[in-house]
């Protein structure tokens, strides 16, 4: 557990970057460093591996003060990873991941062997290894960053903005595989951002803090969407911060109704007198995967692929209300697809009944049930 007593940090020219800040890192969780330009996230982030010194306070890891410990000694234990990937240009993508191995004295083939296995981790080609960084994308960069901070096996990371150089799609890619990895690893992790949503993402628990380095408010996600401190808290979280919470609200409660189905390429005539007279009839690959939705009385000969519609977003069983109504919502029929973990079809809900799960999740007072949407008609 990495623990800040009152720490405080002003520079030479008077800068008040972070005052009074107490918190505590928990050992094997990601806490999230979130708030706005200049709030002090990377001080407070460099404090722990002694790049900077607190003016007053402590700092203890594992219950021991920072402040008596060798930096060297101190960051053996601690991978860094910064927002560029602070690679070295010169070296090759696997000697970049070995450095600190290297630095150890493991073995050159032993730690270049290690670091091919970690490029495999990070989902990157080990084709990429011997190519330099400035021949790499930026989101192959960062996750060599990322692959080079683990290298050592640290238990601690910190990580400062290390996925905020790259589109939005690459970022919340490397966000989920971050979340895979951390789901084996169980790294105690103090992780910088300036985005909130990555903040509530990521974090097991998140620390706001406002200009001035002073603590808004610590929380789990979830809480910190159901209960915002302050108006600071409030407006940094920004709008729909209530459907947002409902990525954090189990979708399991909700009655999954059956819904007729044919498979592709079935004849327009079977599929008509499947849907018997439903507006949208839903369609299935072989494997019984959902691939989109047809209006019946469009179809030519027989289901093809250029018949279905696919703007709804398929949701799983044991995922969110937020994803099972934003899969009703999204659904052209109006019923949210649901499958399996392994993508096949269970059935479909309908928003007036993820709603119903919602009011029961806050505690409806007269406890009925909701309705079941069971014979699947629109
Ligand atoms: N070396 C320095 N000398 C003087 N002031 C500094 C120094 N480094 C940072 N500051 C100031 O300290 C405050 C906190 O800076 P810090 O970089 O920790 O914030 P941050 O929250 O990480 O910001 P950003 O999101 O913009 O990276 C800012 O006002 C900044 O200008």
């Amino acid at each position: 557990m990495i623990r800040f007593s009152d720490v405080r940090k002003t520079y030479p020219d008077g800068t008040v970057a972070v005052d009074g800040l107490t918190l505590e890192a928990p050992t094997g969780q990601i806490t999230v460093l979130v708030g706005p330009s200049g709030c002090g996230k990377t001080t407070s982030l460099r404090m722990i591996n002694k790049m900077i010194e607190p003016t007053s306070g402590s700092i203890t890891v594992d219950g021991r003060d920072i402040s008596g410990m060798n930096a060297d000694e101190l960051r053996r234990g601690m991978g860094y990873v910064i927002q560029s990937g602070g690679l070295f240009p010169h070296r090759t993508v696997l000697d970049n991941i070995a450095t600190v191995p290297l630095l150890l004295g493991v073995p050159k083939t032993q730690a270049r062997a290690s670091a091919m296995e970690l490029l495999e981790r990070m989902g990157l080609s080990t084709s990429l290894a011997k190519r330099y960084p400035n021949q790499l994308s930026g989101g192959q960069q960062q996750r060599v960053g990322v692959a080079r901070a683990l290298a050592a096996d640290p238990p601690i990371m910190l990580m400062d903005e290390p996925f905020s150089a790259v589109d939005p799609q690459v970022r919340e890619q490397l966000q989920d595989e971050f979340l895979r990895l951390q789901g084996e690893l169980g790294k105690t992790i103090v992780f910088v951002t300036h985005d909130i949503d990555e903040a509530v993402k990521l974090g097991d628990q998140v620390a706001v803090l406002r200009v001035g380095g002073t603590l808004a408010q610590l929380a789990s996600p979830e809480r910190l969407l159901a209960d915002p401190a302050d108006d600071f808290v409030a407006d940094f979280l920004g709008r729909d911060r209530g459907y947002r919470g409902l990525a954090f609200a189990p979708g399991g409660s909700v009655p999954i109704g059956t819904e007729p189905t044919v498979v592709l390429g079935t004849s327009s005539d079977a599929a008509r007198s499947v849907a018997s007279g439903a507006a949208w009839l839903l369609i299935v690959d072989e494997a019984g995967a959902p691939v989109g939705w047809v209006e019946p009385a469009r179809l030519g000969a027989r289901v093809e692929r250029s018949d279905l519609h696919r703007g709804g977003t398929v949701a799983r069983a044991s995922g969110s209300l937020r994803a099972a109504l934003d899969a009703a919502l999204s659904a052209p029929s109006r019923r949210g697809v649901l499958t399996d973990d392994a993508g096949r079809l269970i059935g479909t809900v309908s928003a007036h009944d993820v709603l119903a799960a919602i009011e029961g999740a806050g505690g409806s007072a007269d406890g009925t049930p909701a309705s079941s949407n069971g014979d699947g008609a629109p």
